[in-house]
């Protein structure tokens, strides 16, 4: 029920059944404060879907859609009923009951997995509204109703866990200011308050219904009391000197304070993952959060350096220490006096020279190549692989000593794969510097690129992605990165490639969504030049929701004259 009361209006959810007091009364279940209502002005009986009023003798009298009430009168939903000069508006019994609502975990998911589909498929809005009780347990019934009268037929909610109610949304698309996910969210507020919000939605925040759900509690786990938060807020943006990196996935961010707890020590940590999963950065992390920040960070990939080199490249030389040694040099480790060397693919440096490593490490002091004098040194290692250093060190092909020590604190970072949330966030990020550094418009990605993306392998991680958005933008010619401008690796379309002397292959097709998107975009652009930029007239002309147009509307990238902001390309 809507309430207009003096300057304000709120929202009061209705139980499915009971009796709700309306007045200035202190006990009354909705407490009035105007001067015009009486202390027990009315009640409201609700049973069975029904909802009767009944006027208590008020002094001012009770009007339903101006008519006074005599005795007990049935509301139906749009209903007006006037309480001295209070307004309140009746929105009920087109709604189901809680019962037809409330699933069980697993039917909640398999219903969501559904709906993700049927998102991804027909490019339809999807939300995820996820709702954490200040205290498990409590406050059940009065969300339960909230549910039962707020909740559409195609609709539904399901409690996940004591503390945690999940929301299902279709046709909802979670934009600020959207009228659907304020009003519920306005009355789970009223009926939970310091209930903590969030929500997520599909494609943006996940295409499948696991990432989804995940997200949206992560929204609102880190919501304040009675607030809701959007997942695509819930990210973390670390920004580490000129490093500025995101996280979002729930083992990324308890990494990454282990890592700061880490930082604190002067331990060695070793940091292990699969090739550009982000291991460079966070050693550099190490460094930043330590007390060695002000010192140098000095990185070496121990794969990248001739075999012979290695050495005289960690430990430095004299002058004449080997052929070609024309001069003194200085080695990196002793370059880094004061701060932290990373060392980057370590599994890859000769036994030899792991060897005079654990020296280094154990005694605090190098020599250089050719010379007999040891000099002190103060460095931190942080070293990283992507092998089983263990395993190595077990079949002797890394010295198990050396492994023992750097490996003191581990830091096993997932691959990007195993961090579906990061997928859709990273390539956004990316894709929005590759642009401004090109200096040209922003681009945005469409709901199938973000479901090839968050299908794909990713074997190089996130250096992968990032390579893929430079590409992308640097390639693309429309506003919108559709699946046809990425490589076939990450499509999985085969390339067509003919034999030569082979008759003239005929066009590639496009995958026929892709066709049928492109179709509906330029209906819709018809449309709204038609309607002169009134959305709900463009949105009437060819027979989609409003709601469903405004959401494609910001899909494509058009604007409300029907002037599109830029071709696309195909
Ligand atoms: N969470 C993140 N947010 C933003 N950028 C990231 C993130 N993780 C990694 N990157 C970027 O991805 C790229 C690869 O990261 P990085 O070099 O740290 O990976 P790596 O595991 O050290 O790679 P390699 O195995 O090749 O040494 C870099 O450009 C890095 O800035």
């Amino acid at each position: 029920m809507l309430v207009l009361e003096g300057e304000s209006s709120f929202r009061f959810p209705l139980p499915t059944s009971g009796v709700v007091l309306i007045g200035r009364d202190a006990e009354a279940s909705l407490r009035l404060r105007d001067d015009s209502v009486s202390r027990r002005h009315a009640r409201l009986a609700l049973q069975g879907g029904e909802v009767r009023i009944i006027d208590l003798g008020s002094h001012n009298g009770t009007l339903v859609n101006g008519q006074r009430v005599e005795g007990a009168r049935r509301l139906a939903s749009g209903d007006v009923v006037t309480l001295g000069t209070v307004v309140a508006v009746l929105r009920t019994s087109t709604r189901a009951a809680a019962t037809g609502h409330t699933l069980e975990p697993d039917a909640l998911m398999e219903r969501l997995r559904g709906e993700v589909e049927r998102s991804l498929r027909y490019g339809r809005p999807l939300a995820v509204l996820s709702l954490a009780l200040p205290e498990p347990g409590t406050h059940r019934e009065a969300v339960d109703s909230v549910c039962a009268t707020e909740l559409h037929s195609a609709e539904a909610a399901g409690w996940m866990d004591a503390g945690h109610l999940l929301l299902l949304l279709p046709e909802v698309s979670g934009d600020a200011g959207e009228e659907d996910l304020g009003e519920r969210v306005e009355a789970l507020s009223v009926a939970c308050p310091g209930a903590r919000l969030g929500y997520a939605v599909c494609p943006t925040d996940g295409c499948d219904a696991d990432t989804l759900v995940a997200a949206a509690r992560a929204a609102s786990d880190g919501a304040p009391p009675g607030l809701l938060r959007a997942a695509s807020d819930s990210a973390t943006r670390l920004s580490l000197g000129e490093r500025s990196l995101l996280l979002a996935d729930p083992a990324m961010v308890h990494l990454y304070s282990l890592i700061r707890r880490l930082a604190a020590s002067e331990l060695p940590v070793l940091v292990n993952g699969e090739t550009g999963v982000g291991k460079e950065n966070a050693a550099f992390a190490v460094h930043h959060w330590s007390r060695r920040s002000t010192g140098p960070f000095i990185t070496l990939n121990c794969a990248a350096i001739p075999e012979g080199l290695v050495e005289s490249e960690l430990f430095g030389h004299d002058k004449g220490a080997f052929t070609g040694a024309a001069a003194p040099r200085t080695g990196l480790l002793e370059s880094a006096h004061g701060g932290t060397v990373f060392l980057d693919e370590v599994g890859e440096l000769p036994l030899p020279v792991q060897a005079k490593l654990l020296r280094v490490l154990e005694t605090k002091r190098i020599t250089r190549l050719g010379e007999a004098r040891e000099r002190s040194l103060d460095i931190r290692i942080v070293a990283a692989t992507h092998r089983n250093l263990e395993a190595d060190a077990q079949d002797g092909r890394f010295r198990q000593d050396l492994y023992f020590r750097l490996g003191a604190a581990t830091v096993l970072l997932p691959p990007l794969r195993e961090r579906p949330r990061e997928i859709s966030l990273l390539a956004r990020a990316f894709l929005a510097q590759a642009c401004q550094a090109l200096g040209r418009r922003e681009m945005m990605l469409s709901a199938d690129t973000l479901r090839v993306l968050s299908h794909y392998r990713w074997p190089g991680n996130v250096r992968e992605l990032r390579n893929l958005m430079d590409f992308a933008a640097a390639a693309g010619t429309g506003d919108v990165l559709e699946p046809h401008h990425l490589p076939t690796r990450v499509t999985g379309t085969p390339a067509t490639g003919a034999p030569a002397g082979a008759p003239p292959a005929p066009a590639p097709r496009k995958p026929l969504s892709e066709e049928l998107r492109e179709l509906e975009r330029r209906r819709m652009e018809e449309a709204l030049q038609e309607a002169e930029g009134v959305q709900s007239h463009a949105a009437a002309l060819i027979g989609m929701p409003i709601r469903t147009f405004r959401f494609k509307m910001r899909q494509f990238g058009l604007t409300a004259r029907g002037a599109q902001r830029g071709t696309p390309s195909s």
